[in-house]
Formats: C-alpha cells, structure tokens, sequence
C-alpha cells in the first residue's frame, strides 16, 4: 500500500523555496575542512613570488638577478624579457586596454609586478625577492585624475603615445581613456536651467578594496606528457579564465581545465585576470613543475582591483513643491595605470546610467571619462553590479543635497518621486527598463517602522539642547531608497570578450531519485550548493538534502561566466530551473506512460504526477527516476538528464529601504550607530536565512567603506593603507545590530520571480550611513563632506563648522 503523506508534511520534506535550510557547505567550513588553494600540495609544487616597484612611476634602467639566482633552492626568475618571446609580457584587460605582465621598460604604479622569482619553498622564494636588483629612475607621480589631464602632464602610458582611437572612442589625451554618456544632455540641461530650484553638488566615491579574507592566488601545473594544463586559482569566473588562458597561451582550450575549489570571499576581488596566473603559467611551462602563487595581505591591497573612485558632479532640477525634473551627471573616474576594470564590454563605466535610482525622472543625462593616474589598476565591482554603489550613492546624496536648498524633509521628497508601483515595467530617461518594484509600499513600512516622524521630533530637540549647551552629541537619520540592477545579463548587450552573458545549469537524475546539479557559476561563500538545490526541489520534487550543486570545475561543469554582479540567482538561478523543468516535462511523459494515461490527465503535485481525479493514481519523481532507466518509454532515449543555457531578457531590479540613526560626537568625532533598518525586496525569496546573512555582510561592508575604509595615496603615490593596521576592516567590536525585513514584489520575467540580493546591503547600506552623517550635521549648515567619515574626519567637519567653540 502506498502511503499517503499529507501535502504540507510532503512539501515541508522538500526543503525547497522559502525555507530556511541551513547551509550545507558550513559542516566542511566549520570544521577547517574546507579546500582552499592555498591547501592544495602537489609532488615537487614550486613557489612563485612577485618583485614589486617600490616607486610609482619609475623608469626600470636594469634589473639584476644574479644574487637571487645564486641563493640555493631559487630556479628562475622571470622578467619581461623572458615573457616577449612567448608574447604574454602585456596582456589584455577585460576593458580593451592592455596591462603589463612585468614591468616593461618602466613601472606605472606601487606594487607593480617587476619580475617573478621561481623557488623550492615559498620563504626561499621570499628571500630571493629581495636579493633581486633592480635599478629605478624616477619619474613624476600623478595621483590626480583632474592634474593628469592639464596639458603638461607626464605621459603615462608611453606605449598608447599618439594613439587617439581608444576600445571605447576617441581620446582627447594622452591620459584620457574614454568619455562615455547616455541619455539626452541638452533634454536635460533645459530642464534644469528651467527650474524652480537647482542644486549642485560633486561628490566623491573615495578609492576602497573588496579585501576578501582570502587573498588572491592560484596553483598552475603543466602535465607535459599529455599536454595538459590544470590551473586551480581564486577565480570568479573560472570558464572565463579558461578561455583567457587558451587564448594567451595558444594551448587548446580542452587542454585546459581550471578549477575553483571552495574560495575565501571574492566580492569582485576575483573577477579579472592577474599577472600571477599568467607568471605562474609560464613558470609550469618551463620548469615542468606545478607552482603555487598565493599573494599576502599588503600585495592584495596595493596591486590587485581596487574599487571606485569616482568624483561625480550633479545638477539636478525641481520644482519649489519638490516634483524633480531633470538631472545631469558627470563623472571623472580615476582608473589607475591600466584600464583593467570588469565591466562586461559595451559598459566602460558599468551600468552608472541606473544613476536615476528609484525616481521617475523625466529628463537625464550623465557621461563619465576615464583617467590613467598611478595607481593600482581595476575597477571592480565591489559588491555592486558595475558601479551601480557609485550610481547609488550618488543619487541618494544629491536627493539629500536637493532636500536641504528645498527645505523639504527627505523622506517626503523621496516619495514624491518613485517610480509608482503602476508604472512598472518602467523605462527610464537613461534606457534601463525596470522590471518591477513597489516602491511605495517599502518606504512606508520603513518609516513606520523606525517611527520616523518620533525621530525628526527627537531630533529637532537634540538640536535644541546642543544649542543650549547641554549635549555635545548630535543625531543623525541617514535615509536611502535605492534601486539595483543585476543579473547581466541579456546577451544581445552585455558581454565578456565576446562571450554573452548567459549562464548555465545541466541536471542528472540518478536512478533511485537523488540528483547533481552543475552550474557555471561559482560559490565564493554565497551558499550556492543550499540556495540551488532549493530551486531544483521545488520544481522537481526531490528533496534538497539529494541534490549536490557543484560548480567551478570546468572539466565537467557547463560553461559560464561566473559569479558577480549578483548575476547568479538572475541567471544561473533561471537556468536551474528551466532545466528543472525540462526533467520535469520528461518525467511527465514517462508517468503518463507508466500510468497508462494521457500526458494530460496528469497533474503536478509537489513530488509526484498524479492522474487527475484520482489522486490514488500517482508516480513520484522518485519512481519515474528509476523506471527511465529501464521501462522508459519504447523509442525514448533511457535517462533523466537536462541542460539549459539560459539567456535572460532583462535585467532584475531588486530594490530597497534603509534606514540608519546614528550619535554623533562632536568633539570627538566617534559615531555610535543606534538603529538600522534595512527593508530588502529581492523578489521571490529562495532562502531567507540566507539572504539575511548576505544582508548583514553587505551592510558591515557598506559601514566598512562610509566610515573608514580607504585606500588612500601620498603626493609621490605610496599606498598609506596598505595593511590592516591601516584599512579598515570591521570587527565584530565596530558592527552594529542589523533589524533586517522585507517585501516581496517578484521580477516578471524571472522563471521562479526571483532577483539577486548579494549586492544590495552594499548600494544601499552606503549612502544610508553616510546620509546619517550628513544629516547630524545639517541643522549646522552642512551640505557635503566626502566619504570615508573616520572619527578625524567627522571631527573636522565639526571645527569646520564652528562647534568646538
Ligand atoms: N531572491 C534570492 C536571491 C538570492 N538568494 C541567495 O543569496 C545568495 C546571493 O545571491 P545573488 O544575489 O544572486 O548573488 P550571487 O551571484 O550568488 O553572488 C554574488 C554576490 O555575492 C555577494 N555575497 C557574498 N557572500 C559571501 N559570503 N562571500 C562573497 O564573496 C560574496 N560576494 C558578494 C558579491 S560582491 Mo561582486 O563580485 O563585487 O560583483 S557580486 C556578489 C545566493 O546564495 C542566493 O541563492 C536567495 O536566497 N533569494
Ligand atoms: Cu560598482
């Protein structure tokens, strides 16, 4: 006799959408059982270590290897000279530009790779850095992105002299890289210059770094019997590095496999291409040895990608009752020595152009111009879709800057503008059409529950007794509604060296009903091996707890391009399920076939088909599973595989509202942050627990970076933050409480509804601390002061501003 579960106990045992299933990768982490690179040992492995350039521009007159190569246990090192013949001492960037491999004749920045010793232990190959010689001749620094653009200014990039054609247009000079715009400027100018009221204002997006825990780092090995080469390495994308790889090396891509085992955070850290892989490469090729190189903490933080960097100038335009009417942006994005930012091809400046935010603004144009300085190259995306925290940063600080020459309160004027629920999908004056939102709906939740009018009173009195002399602490209400944008993306636009932006997922089912599921995306702690097989139990009917996800072996995982950009669930996530789906419309015809019924009498019913109106008729998943291996239908091949390639048509706008009170000391600059209230709409929620801990580590990244985090540049380009006694990084000491809730408002063309989250506590956490700054500050006359708010520097906006007396 069959037995009968009841249905909620049958689609409890699932474990599939919306449950918080504990993560299943925690049992290996927890224990130390995780495998990082730096873990794997192979027989004979050597060790690489990078020369760096102590100058930041410099000319590199000789370099002199005779000592190091005399200390026992060095067996090469490797510098441009060595890389010319094979072609790989400049390689191309994913932005169009090239970047040496080793220091070329000159060096552009600190911490640049200069030459690669190759030793038997990593301390050996350490000592041996520093007995390599080499012979600098210095040469003017730029750290500016405005100064590198005065006529006068030292070239940079000797090896792009006269070229005036750069991969995105023309280039004005010989450090301009490219200008890039979208909208309409003279739409936009008109309605700003016909303005009620006009504010304007530049702000800064200071320099910062992802800084994963783990550093960056791989593990090459050439088998010169079979011609193989296994690459293990930190990467984000590793079918992309695949491809790079073959291209750069002229190996056959199925001679290729490269593997990211378990990965120690990314954060967009780990998306390009480093001189390391590319040495290291080398390095096996002719030693015929696997070598290991794993970069330390300082090396991370100098040379590898940094993020923003941004100085963006805003007008924007209102009436006097607050109804906005247009907005002009301009950018000057300092891109360091090369332009190595990773941005998908036809985006320089990633997707900045979502700079409108959440508001329905009729007229905008922005454009953004990309600078060489010297410093470190990248661009990344640190915890953003492609400087979508810099588009959102931006908007939310010149709504605050607008409210302030308005004498409106913020919130109001945030309401008056959204995008109305009604308008979804919703095509913005800068070309993006939103899927989805309620935004509304979300505001007023926030505000209700922070009490939001209880604190503007408490506040106003705080101000009162300041005045009086009776608190020397201030209270600010930092206040964001942000808008994201990810899941790059439709391939008929977004790109990675020409590969479209699809994403992948092959299932097979095994015979007695569990499952593995592949994905070309790649886990960096997000709990993809919990998240997907939640997916795939909901549409397939076999519990989570018997589906393996693996990712990041490109030897058997279908091809992708990676996780960033808080593309996974968008697009791998889609995948997962069309191909859920393909099993499932097989499985349907094999039930039908064993019920001896029409495919159409059949219904779904969690974890079975059952014939309609006779629920005592049924095949489960699991049953069907082991029959297609045997009494398949005559004719129809035997198994219960599927793959889909998905190609998603829009990208997915998850939004949300963030609310953070914070005290601020005036004479000494520390803050103490009182409440923060952070509203997600992600769509359909896959795992909530999950998307809680995601939440709570992009809002401790968002305080990170508005309140510390930095990397920062003397006169002559030394890094001053090249350490963690320098960089900030938070504590559990520095994090406050997160209070986390959501709505939900699914994406429409989202298979299962569901949109990315990863990325958002970092768009909208920022402004929301920064806001509260600026908003403790505004009764005494404050409109912008620029990020990271360190305690020396909320102390000088407070003598700045008189209040010390
Ligand atoms: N609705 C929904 C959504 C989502 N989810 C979940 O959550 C997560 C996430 O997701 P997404 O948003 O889709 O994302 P992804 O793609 O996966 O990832 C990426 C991201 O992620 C984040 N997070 C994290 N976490 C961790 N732990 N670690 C890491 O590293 C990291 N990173 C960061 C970043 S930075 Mo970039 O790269 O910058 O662009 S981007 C990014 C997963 O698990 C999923 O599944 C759910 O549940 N639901
Ligand atoms: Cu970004």
């Amino acid at each position: 006799m069959k037995d009968l579960p009841d249905t909620e106990e049958r689609k409890a045992g699932l474990k599939g959408l919306g449950c918080s299933r504990k993560r299943v990768e925690d049992a290996r982490f927890t224990q130390g059982k995780g495998n990082y690179v730096d873990d794997i040992k192979m027989a004979g492995m050597l060790h690489g270590d990078f020369v760096r350039s102590p100058y930041a521009h410099a000319r590199v007159k000789s370099i002199n290897a005779e000592a190091a190569l005399a200390l026992p246990g060095v067996i090469a090192v490797l510098t441009a000279k060595d890389l010319e013949p094979l072609g790989l001492h400049w390689m191309p960037t994913l932005a169009g530009d090239k970047q040496m491999v080793l220091a070329d004749g000159k060096v552009l920045f600190q911490g640049q790779e200069v030459a690669f010793v190759v030793a038997t232990d990593r301390y050996i190959a350490a000592d041996a850095v520093d007995l390599v010689e080499v012979d600098y001749e210095d040469l003017p620094v730029v750290v500016d992105p405005f100064k590198a653009q005065d006529p006068d200014a030292p070239v940079l990039r000797e090896d792009l002299e006269g070229v005036t054609e750069g991969a995105h247009g023309p280039r004005r000079h010989h450090n301009h890289i490219f200008t890039w715009e979208a909208g309409d400027e003279a739409g936009a100018n008109a309605a700003i210059d016909g303005a009620e009221v006009v504010a304007e204002e530049t702000i800064y997006y200071h320099r910062t770094h992802p800084c994963p825990l783990e550093t960056c780092g791989c593990v090459a090995s050439m088998d010169k019997v079979n011609g193989k080469l296994t690459l293990y390495g930190t990467f984000q994308a590793p079918h992309v590095v695949r491809t790079v790889a073959s291209l750069l090396s002229g190996i056959d891509e199925h001679n290729i496999r490269v593997v990211s085992p378990d990965i120690g955070g990314g954060f967009g850290n780990k998306v390009g291409v480093y001189p390391g892989y590319v040495c290291s490469i080398v390095a096996t090729i002719v030693t015929g040895k696997p070598v290991k190189w794993v970069e330390d903490r300082m090396e991370n933080l100098m040379a590898t990608a940094f993020a923003r960097d941004y100085w963006m100038t805003g007008r924007i335009g209102a009436t006097k009752d607050g109804r906005i009417t247009g907005l002009h942006a301009h950018v000057t994005a300092d891109h360091g020595a090369f332009d190595a930012c990773a941005d998908p091809t036809k985006f320089p400046a990633g997707f900045f152009h979502i700079c409108t935010g959440s508001y329905d603004i009729p007229a905008a144009y922005c454009a953004v111009d990309g600078i060489y300085t010297n410093k470190a190259p990248g661009g990344v995306a640190y915890r953003c879709s492609f400087r979508v925290t810099e588009a959102a940063y931006f908007i939310e600080r010149m709504i605050e800057v607008l409210a302030i020459k308005l004498g409106m309160d913020a919130a109001e004027l945030r309401a008056k503008n959204f995008i109305r629920k009604e308008q979804f999908p919703y095509t913005s004056a800068l070309g993006w059409e939103y899927d989805s939102g309620d935004y509304h709906t979300a505001w007023d939740k926030a505000l209700k529950a922070v009490g939001y009018e209880a604190l503007r009173k408490e506040q106003a009195e705080r101000v009162e007794a300041f005045k009086r002399g009776e608190t020397r602490k201030l209270l600010g209400i930092g206040l964001t509604h942000f808008t994201e944008i990810v899941g790059a993306g439709p391939v008929k636009n977004c790109d990675i060296l020409g590969m479209g932006m699809f994403d992948s997922c092959e299932i097979r089912i095994h015979p007695t009903g569990s499952a593995i599921a592949r994905l070309g995306t790649i886990s960096q702690g997000q709990g993809h091996a919990t998240t997907f097989a939640q997916i795939l139990a909901s549409e397939i009917g076999i519990s989570a707890d018997k589906i393996t996800v693996e990712e990041g072996d490109t030897d058997t995982a279908p091809y992708g391009l990676g996780t960033y950009g808080s593309r996974s669930t968008p697009v791998a996530g889609a995948a997962t399920a069309m191909a859920g789906r393909k099993i499932r419309a097989k499985a349907q015809m094999i039930a039908a076939y064993l019920l001896e019924v029409h495919d159409d009498d059949l219904e779904w019913d969690i974890d079975r088909f059952v014939v309609k109106g006779a629920p005592e008729r049924f095949k489960t998943m699991a049953e069907i599973a082991y029959a297609s291996y045997n009494q398949a239908i005559p004719g129809v091949e035997p198994g219960l595989e599927a793959v889909s390639y998905y190609d998603p048509p829009n990208m997915t706008y998850p939004f949300g509202a963030y609310i953070c009170v914070m005290e601020i000391d005036v004479d000494t600059g520390e803050h103490e942050i009182r409440q923060f209230y952070a509203l997600d709409d992600c769509g359909t929620r896959i795992n909530p627990m999950i998307i809680e801990g995601q939440v709570h580590g992009g809002l401790t990244e968002a305080l990170a970076i508005a309140m510390g985090q930095e990397i920062a540049y003397d006169d002559i380009g030394n890094v001053k933050t090249g350490t963690l006694m320098d960089f900030f990084l938070p504590t559990a000491w520095e994090t406050p409480h997160y209070t986390t809730d959501h709505t939900e408002t699914p994406s429409p063309h989202h298979p299962i509804g569901a949109k990315g989250v990863g990325e958002s506590p970092n768009v909208g956490g920022v402004p929301a601390f920064s806001n509260a700054v600026h908003d403790a500050f505004r009764a005494f006359g404050l409109t912008q002061t620029h990020m990271p708010h360190d305690h020396w520097r909320i102390w000088k906006t407070a003598r700045d501003l008189g209040l010390h007396g």
